[in-house]
């Protein structure tokens, strides 16, 4: 063991074991994800080569072995909890996407809420025994985002009680969809339903593109791999044209639309229902931000204890490098957001799942709100995580640039999180829109509920008008529940602020959509700060549940942390609502690095609290015991170019090159 992270450790003021068990919700979930993680870890057919020297043919390769072996071995082993399918795979695939990632996440989430119960009884069972090998094909070349506007079509023909599907046009031609290119061999294909002549918008089918056994492309199917992307070496991207492919009536998703035989069409009760998909990960990647940058943390805190550099006192030995404010400025706020969103995850995973259920039994009533929620909250951590993710490859100076610290593939895996499922700036659009929506009815004096419900507030403070310099609501920066009431009051500034901006270039424009276009980027710095308030609210009410004082007091250190980072990244919006003052802004500052102090000799306890093991982190940096440079140099040797002592190219090119000049 390093002997800086030996003191580390010996020097935490609260015992981290207790912080892992409130980070997985009981001991009893901790000793069981340790024992699961047990069984990759001791398991020699994950052991395999370091992706890092493999090319991407390979890696592929490499991924769906590894998604096969996940399959049968968790069957061997009677994994079925879906949190235990979860713990296996996470250890398994480390921070590298899963190949046939798509069957499990959205093509088998979608066949469970769209499929009728007869739909569900020739589906289900060939999709888990993986005879069928599915994805999600939504996206086109021409449109991602406006999916109103995808060209893709299902025409009905009532004589052979068959739809006929068909991409018309380039642009039309399915894109992006992961794991089509070569692993499926269906898809669920979203296209334009026409029958009796009419278009019934965006519908869900089930197509056969390969066929069952030789998994050659069916007839009329044209699919491929859409090439190398920035990361996601493992995930056959691909892409899908449609030309004439026939496909039974039954294979239109009919719970909610129908088509029967005579070609009649039956609405659904919402058409937003065909999006429950999107609308589940978007949920669930608020959790995996969470994972992103406390995985990054880890790696970035441990090395920072480990390295040494510079001089502060001169004659004295180089200081670790988190001795240096700025790197704790870096990394230390980074350590709380990890925090943060771990726990906003985790009620974003919980509100997903109750909110559904209410959907399964009819009620409607807050799919607004869960759309709203999370569209916002993916867009929020995702963006934070991704640029935090870089800021702790930076903070690793050079070493962070090598793969061996796993820092660039965590960031090449996850920054399209920010893209997919709803792209981040759309994404804060839409709750946007729900939050004028919301303003519009607590001003006109209806209570609306659930995380907008500061607003009401709103509405009662405008019925009893006050001198702004009357109240005394400027913000007490010691006091966490006193930011917590300013990050209320800076949303409910804002949304008023985006909500006035449109009513004045509505007086401009022609049209609605042109002055929603004119005051997006107040819509978006709406939603921006809402998100911020559920975040902060959200960890500070975590806070009431912790029973071990020094767990409570480290946790309440990295809220206040959290909260009063974000005040001094966005002090204009704290000082235009009126929530600060200018002199406040030099405490701001000294608050903030007493909270750096107070912070830096629980960080490395703080880090191995999330508990990764070094198999998952897979980062010479980041490893446990903190023997970065001899696992370095090994590291290195294993490189292919190291293979030979002199390398094919000198012979074909320098060598000639040498013996002409
Ligand atoms: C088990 C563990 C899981 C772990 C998971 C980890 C992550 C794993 C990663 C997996 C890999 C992912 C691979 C990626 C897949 C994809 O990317 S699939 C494709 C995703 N595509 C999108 O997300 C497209 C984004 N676009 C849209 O969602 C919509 O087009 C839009 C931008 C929202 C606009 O839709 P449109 O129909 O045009 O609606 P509007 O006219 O703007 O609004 C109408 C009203 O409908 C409301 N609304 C819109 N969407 C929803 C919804 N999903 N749910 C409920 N309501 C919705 C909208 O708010 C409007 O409401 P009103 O204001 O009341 O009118
Ligand atoms: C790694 C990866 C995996 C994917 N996997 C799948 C998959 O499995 N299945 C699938 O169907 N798709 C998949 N996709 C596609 C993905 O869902 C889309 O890329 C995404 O929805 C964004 O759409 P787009 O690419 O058309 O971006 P665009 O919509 O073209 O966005 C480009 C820019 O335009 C801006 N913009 C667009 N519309 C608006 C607006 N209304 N207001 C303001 N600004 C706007 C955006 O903010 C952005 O800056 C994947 C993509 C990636 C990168």
């Amino acid at each position: 063991m390093n002997p800086d992270l030996r003191k580390e450790r010996e020097a935490a003021t609260f015992n981290t074991e207790l912080l892992t068990h409130i980070l997985d919700g009981g001991s009893e979930r901790t000793r069981r994800r340790r024992e699961i993680e047990s069984l990759v870890i001791g398991d020699p057919d994950f052991c395999h080569e370091d992706a890092n020297f493999l090319s991407r043919s390979e890696r592929y390769e490499a991924a769906v072995k590894k998604s096969a072996l996940m399959i049968m071995k968790m069957r061997e082993y009677g994994i079925s909890d879906p949190d235990e399918i979860y713990y296996y795979k996470c250890i398994a695939n480390g921070s590298h996407p899963e190949a046939i990632g798509l069957h499990f996440v959205m093509f088998l989430p979608t066949l469970k809420s769209l499929c009728t119960p007869a739909q569900m009884d020739k589906w289900l069972p060939l999709a888990l025994s993986f005879q069928v090998i599915g994805t999600y094909a939504q996206t086109e070349m021409g449109h991602g985002t406006h999916i109103r506007a995808l060209e893709t079509t299902a025409t009905f023909d009532p004589a052979t009680q068959e739809f006929v599907l068909n991409s018309p046009t380039v642009s039309s031609i399915k894109w992006w969809p992961g794991g089509l290119g070569k692993t499926s061999n269906h898809a669920i294909v979203l296209a334009q339903l026409y029958t009796q002549g009419q278009c019934h918008g965006l519908h869900a089918f089930i197509v056969p593109i390969r066929a069952m056994g030789t998994h050659e492309p069916l007839p009329g199917v044209v699919v491929g791999d859409i090439g190398p992307k920035f990361g996601f070496d493992e995930i056959d991207n691909g892409f899908l044209k449609l030309e004439n492919v026939r496909i039974p009536r039954e294979n239109m998703l009919m719970k909610y639309a129908k088509v029967e035989p005579d070609g009649r069409y039956i609405k659904p009760p919402s058409d937003k229902l065909t999006y429950g998909t999107m609308v589940f990960i978007r949920s669930m990647v608020v959790g995996e931000s969470a994972k992103a940058i406390s995985k990054a943390c880890t790696i970035a805190i441990r090395y920072s204890t480990v390295r040494r550099q510079s001089e502060l006192r001169p004659g004295e030995p180089e200081p670790q490098i988190l001795d240096y404010q700025t790197q704790q400025f870096k990394l230390l706020p980074l350590l709380a957001t990890a925090y943060a969103f771990h726990f906003v995850g985790q009620y974003m995973r919980q509100t997903y799942l109750r909110i559904t259920g209410d959907i399964n039994l009819g009620d409607f009533s807050e799919l607004p709100e869960l759309h709203a929620l999370s569209a916002g909250l993916k867009a929020f951590t995702t963006w934070v995580a991704s640029a935090g993710i870089e800021v702790c490859r930076m903070s690793c100076g050079g070493h962070g640039y090598s793969h061996c610290s796993s820092l660039p593939g965590i960031y090449v895996n996850f920054t399209p999180t920010c893209t997919y499922e709803g792209e981040n700036t759309v994404m804060m659009l839409q709750t946007a829109r729900y939050l004028l929506k919301s303003y519009t009815q607590a001003s006109a004096g209806q209570k609306v509920s659930g995380m907008v419900s500061y607003l009401n507030e709103m509405s009662q403070q405008r019925l009893q008008p006050q001198q702004v310099s009357a109240r005394s609501t400027s913000v007490n920066l010691k006091d966490l529940s006193s930011l917590v009431e300013a990050y209320k009051i800076r949303a409910s500034k804002l949304v008023e602020l985006a909500a006035k901006s449109l009513q004045t270039e509505l007086q401009l424009m022609k049209t609605k959509e042109d002055a929603w276009n004119h005051c997006s980027i107040d819509l978006v710095r709406a939603s921006d700060a809402h998100c911020h308030f559920v975040i902060v609210k959200l960890f500070c009410s975590k806070l009431a549940e912790v029973e071990d004082t020094a767990v409570h007091s480290a946790l309440y250190s990295l809220a206040h942390l959290y909260a009063l980072h974000g005040v001094y990244q966005n002090t204009g919006d704290f000082l235009q609502a009126g929530l600060l003052t200018v002199p406040q802004l030099t405490q701001v500052t000294q608050q903030l690095k007493e909270l750096l102090s107070q912070i830096r000799p629980n960080s490395v306890a703080l880090v191995d609290a999330f508990d990764y093991r070094d198999e998952m982190l897979n980062s010479v940096l980041g490893r446990y015991d903190g023997n970065v440079y001899d696992n370095m140099f090994e590291w290195a040797r294993k490189s292919p170019l190291n293979q030979t002592e002199v390398h094919n190219s000198f012979y074909k090119y320098l060598k000639p090159l040498q013996s002409k000049l």
